[in-house]
């Protein structure tokens, strides 16, 4: 591959090296230093998997491009890399089959995982879309036969192009393509060879550029690196459950993690045609899909949302006078009381819904009852992850309802969802602590702060030049 690479034009090969390292398994070694910001691989754009190539192809292409209504960009991609995996002794084909050649022949994407291994993160949305997803490619791959594969045996003999197959290219696409917004709102999506070799790390910063004019992907050096390290891209603020999902790895403690909330409403709901028309004027839809966090565990989406679901006759009158920032504040006592109360069940059953409870995970875990790096390791760092932001988003809301509850100035504390919280808890107060380390969370008092950072903080609590530990 890399000399294919070469002759097609690719620069900066002779510094780097394939190699295999602990923990992420093989990636790109460095050859030489490099300096933080210098340019450390030039892919030529006549060599990527992209969409506009598969449809240049004169084979592929026509096929491709009769397709109406035109398959998914994920599809194509997929289609273009089965295809030039299936025409074995084609010279044309040569480069890019040594691409292929590289890949690894099978994924680690929780679509592979057995019923036991998916059964830890039981409850989880994980659990809930891997089962969704895996019917998906089923439907999607029987489709795929009736439109494209069946109407040309020649070009896509069946025996090259099995569900397993379409399976395997598509975890191609997911693990390793790269997305870049073009100007005019437009976007690319594609697979360098060899660049597609980098594994993750958020010590980087986005290092790697798409240059629009000349079509080229470069790799930046996302730090200082000395000659024998592992170079890194960073592949963005992603959480374990589209980590395992789509990369097939976690992050211990990852802190992008993030909870999708689906708040969901229905014609038979009481007003509901008045409410359809509030939502968009909050920013919303009947269904939206809100993002709980660690570090916003209940937007104020989540509020505005239910605000106006919850809406009596008497707040749809106070609501409809509004012109902006619709539900933004307090609507009513009452109906602000039922909003939290909501919450607060709706969160408790998602929790309860969980098949391993927090705890229970956290003791398993620290007692290595899941292999370190397995499927069942990875779905309970999933399930963890979630779970904590749950808790975290139930907390603030039983906090929430308290001060509404009390008649303590409940439109401020409503409002103040952005204000500061204990960083495991949820616990509002005065008076955080804030950790001596990375100066970045806050805790209600030490035994947060200790449970935290035994709980997943440890792994990203970066610290200062001088590194003392606060926490032990
Ligand atoms: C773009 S590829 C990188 C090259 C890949 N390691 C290989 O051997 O082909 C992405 C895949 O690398 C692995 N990977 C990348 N970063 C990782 C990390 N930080 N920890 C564990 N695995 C990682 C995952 O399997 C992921 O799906």
């Amino acid at each position: 591959m890399e000399s294919w690479l070469k002759s097609c034009g690719a620069k900066g090969l002779d510094d780097l090296k394939l190699a295999d390292f602990p923990g992420t398994g093989r990636g790109v070694k460095t050859l030489r230093s490099f300096k933080q910001g210098d340019t450390i691989l030039t892919i030529p754009s006549d060599v990527l998997w992209t969409v506009d190539h598969a449809y240049a192809d004169p084979v592929l292409g026509p096929v491709l491009r009769s397709v109406q209504p035109p398959l998914s960009t994920e599809d194509i991609l997929a289609l273009y890399l089965l295809f030039v995996r299936s025409r074995e002794g084609d010279w044309m084909y040569d480069g890019l089959q040594s691409h292929i050649a590289a890949l690894p022949t099978s994924y680690s994407s929780s679509v592979f995982f057995d019923e036991e291994e998916l059964e830890v993160c039981a409850g989880s949305s994980l659990y809930t879309v891997t089962k969704q997803l895996q019917q998906l490619l089923v439907d999607d791959y029987r489709a795929l036969v009736v439109r494209v594969l069946g109407p040309h045996p020649q070009l896509f003999p069946l025996d090259k192009f099995t569900l397993d197959d379409y399976i395997w290219a598509l975890c191609t696409v997911w693990s390793r393509s790269m997305d870049f917004a073009l100007p005019e709102g437009k976007s690319i999506r594609l697979v360098a060879p060899f660049a597609d070799m980098l594994n993750h790390s958020s010590e980087v910063k986005q290092c790697h550029v798409y240059d629009p004019k000349s079509g080229n992907l470069s790799i930046l050096a996302g730090k200082d690196y000395k000659a024998g390290d592992q170079a890194f891209i960073n592949y963005g603020p992603i959480p374990n459950n589209r980590l395992l999902r789509l990369y097939g790895f976690v992050i211990p403690g990852n802190p992008h993690d993030s909870y999708d909330l689906v708040l969901a409403t229905h014609s038979p709901a009481p007003r509901f045609e008045e409410k359809q028309k509030l939502w968009p004027k909050a920013g919303l839809e009947s269904t939206s899909t809100i993002a709980l966090t660690l570090t916003d565990p209940l937007p104020r989406s989540v509020l505005r949302y239910l605000r106006i679901q919850r809406l009596s006759e008497a707040d749809l009158a106070a609501v409809k006078l509004q012109k902006a920032n619709v539900a933004d504040e307090q609507i009513s006592k009452s109906n602000e009381s039922e909003v939290l109360q909501f919450l607060v069940e709706s969160l408790t059953g998602i929790l309860d819904g969980f098949g391993i409870q927090l705890e229970r995970l956290e003791e398993q875990l620290a007692k290595d009852f899941y292999p370190v790096g397995s499927n069942s390791w990875a779905a309970a760092h999933v399930s963890l992850g979630e779970q904590r932001i749950l808790r975290l988003s139930r907390k603030r809301a039983q906090y929430l309802l308290t001060v509404v509850d009390s008649g303590k100035d409940g439109k401020a504390g409503a409002q103040s969802t952005a204000s500061k919280a204990c960083a495991y808890c949820g616990q509002e107060s005065s008076q955080l602590m804030v950790c001596g380390r990375c100066k970045s969370v806050a805790y209600c008092g030490r035994q947060c702060q200790v449970a935290h950072y035994k709980n997943g903080h440890k792994a990203v609590c970066k610290a200062p030049a001088s590194g003392k530990t606060e926490v032990e």
